[in-house]
């Protein structure tokens, strides 16, 4: 695939979205499939001061950490000509309200397809990214979660959107990371409304 074929519609690039672009991706595409990619996980490690958060109280948004035993299940999306510059072009701004996501060529692999895996770019934050927050329990990162909003929303509202997704259209994969982080959150929520 090259970046002029792309661009001139004769053929089509594979955006792979894991995170908010599952439920939101705001740009136009020709067409998505559910599907996953090996080699990485899904962590709630990456910091947000911008979409989900903001400096005083960052919030809490995924990135994908390398584990070859590991796959992360998403959507991606397909785009050419215009809607590949314009996705490309808005993705660019989108993702580096957040320090920077890199982007990779990855294996695709659509969920009932048995093929070849289609090539897919995806963003990822990496540990060296300024916003990187890494490890923490699941009651740590839900609290920080449910106590975070920003210029897109809440937390929450990207928490629980995800956790939807993955429940709706992946009910076969387990995912403990995002469920538990979700339970955590929830917790948290129930203790607030109690308090008032
Ligand atoms: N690269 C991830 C997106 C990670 C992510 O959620 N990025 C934040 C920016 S740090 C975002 O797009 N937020 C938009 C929102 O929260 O509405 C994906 O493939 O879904």
């Amino acid at each position: 695939m090259k970046p002029q074929d792309v661009l001139a519609g004769k053929s089509s690039l594979w955006i792979f979205g894991y995170g908010s672009l599952v439920w939101k991706p705001d740009f136009k595409y020709k067409r998505s499939k559910v599907g996953y990619i090996g080699g990485y996980k899904r962590r709630f490690w990456h910091g947000d001061n911008f979409h989900r958060g903001n400096d005083e109280r960052p919030g809490r948004v995924v990135t994908l950490i390398e584990d070859d035993d590991a796959s992360t299940w998403g959507v991606a999306f397909e785009v050419s000509g215009a809607q590949a510059e314009e996705s490309l072009k808005y993705l660019n701004v989108r993702e580096t309200m957040c320090g920077g996501y890199l982007t990779k060529m990855v294996d695709f692999f659509p969920e009932g397809e048995e093929g070849a895996p289609v090539q897919a770019l995806v963003y990822i934050a990496t540990k060296d990214n300024p916003l990187f927050l890494g490890y923490a329990t699941p009651e740590v990162i839900g609290f920080q979660i449910a106590m975070s909003q920003g210029k897109s929303g809440h937390n929450l509202e990207y928490l629980r959107r995800l956790a939807e997704f993955m429940r709706q259209r992946c009910p076969r994969v387990r995912d403990d990371h995002l469920f538990h982080i979700e339970a955590a959150a929830l917790r948290v929520v129930a203790v607030l409304l109690a308090a008032q």
